[in-house]
């Protein structure tokens, strides 16, 4: 199978570097595009092998499964540029736009699959939706790649907003917090903030190892740390207080967010 990338910022290298480094694709089966010119030939420079290809139209001329990963209001303009048939298949990964319209805007075959950062690790989830008129070879193609360096999950339509605000959102929703945990450390304990980031680090390590093993799930941690007397309680009724309705804003903003981004896109 060949493999084609349009755009390469953040998540088409990090997708060009899992396929790659994971062993599902090889760098000679994919062929990447980019408005800036540099930044696809960064990726080459790492991967020699990679193909460059000189036009949208050429990538998917020469490409069975392409994927879009360019913003989405600049869709329109690269789904105008490509002709693509029955036989290949398209692979949007972004949320605002809806698989339904992807499929009546190309004659190919569509499926979504929205990554996370997470994956350039060879870890987390990637949301798959698809298309009707999805083959099955090209469903257990995807899936079995996407297996090389992630936990392949199906999302209905309708959820793909909260499954995408914890899947490829979260790290840096958590992110955010963790960092605001280490400024606090620093201003109440007077611990250097890289010495409270070297801890954290550990930590969130050791909690992942936690949840992977199956060795706790999120209520029972929170028991078994919750000593009765202790400060762990303390602390925790405090959060409780302090948190408010911080993540259901949170949840409203990105929802509002991605309704205006979906009025906005015409395919
Ligand atoms: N950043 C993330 O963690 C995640 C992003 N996404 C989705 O991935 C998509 C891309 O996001 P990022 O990679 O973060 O953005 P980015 O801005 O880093 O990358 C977009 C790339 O597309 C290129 N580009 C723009 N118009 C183009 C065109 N007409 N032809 C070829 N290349 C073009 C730009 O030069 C840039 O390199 C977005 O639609 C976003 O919703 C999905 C999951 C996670
Ligand atoms: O900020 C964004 O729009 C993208 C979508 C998922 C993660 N980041």
């Amino acid at each position: 199978m060949k493999y084609g990338i349009i755009g390469t910022g953040n998540m088409g290298s990090m997708l060009t570097h899992a396929f790659i480094s994971s062993g599902a694709v090889r760098a000679n089966n994919i062929a990447i595009y980019n408005r800036t010119p540099a930044k696809a030939q960064e990726l080459k420079n790492e991967f020699s092998e990679l193909a460059i290809a000189p036009s949208i139209k050429e990538l998917g001329n020469t490409s069975d499964i392409i994927f879009i990963c360019v913003k989405p209001h600049h869709y329109e303009a690269v789904i105008e540029d490509l002709t693509l048939s029955s036989s290949q298949c398209l692979v949007s990964i972004t949320s605002p736009v809806s698989v339904a319209d992807l499929e009546k805007a190309v004659s190919s075959q569509v499926v979504r699959i929205v990554p996370s950062i997470t994956n350039r690790a060879h870890a987390g989830v990637s949301l798959f939706t698809f298309g009707d008129n999805i083959t099955e070879a090209f469903k257990k193609e995807l899936l079995s790649t996407f297996e090389f360096f992630s936990k392949p999950v199906e999302i209905e339509e309708e959820h793909i907003r909260v499954a995408s605000d914890i899947v490829s959102c979260g790290p840096a929703f958590l992110g955010f917090l963790i960092e605001n945990m280490i400024d606090s450390a620093h201003k109440i304990g007077g611990i250097s903030e890289d010495k409270a980031t070297v801890l954290m680090e550990e930590m969130i390590i050791g909690l992942a190892a936690l949840l992977d093993k199956k060795i706790y799930s999120f209520p029972e941690l929170i028991k078994k740390v919750t000593v009765k007397g202790g400060v762990t309680g303390e602390g925790l009724v405090a959060l409780e207080e302090n948190i408010d309705d911080a993540f259901l804003a949170m949840y409203q903003a990105t929802h509002y967010k991605h309704y205006r981004d979906k009025l906005s896109i015409k395919l």
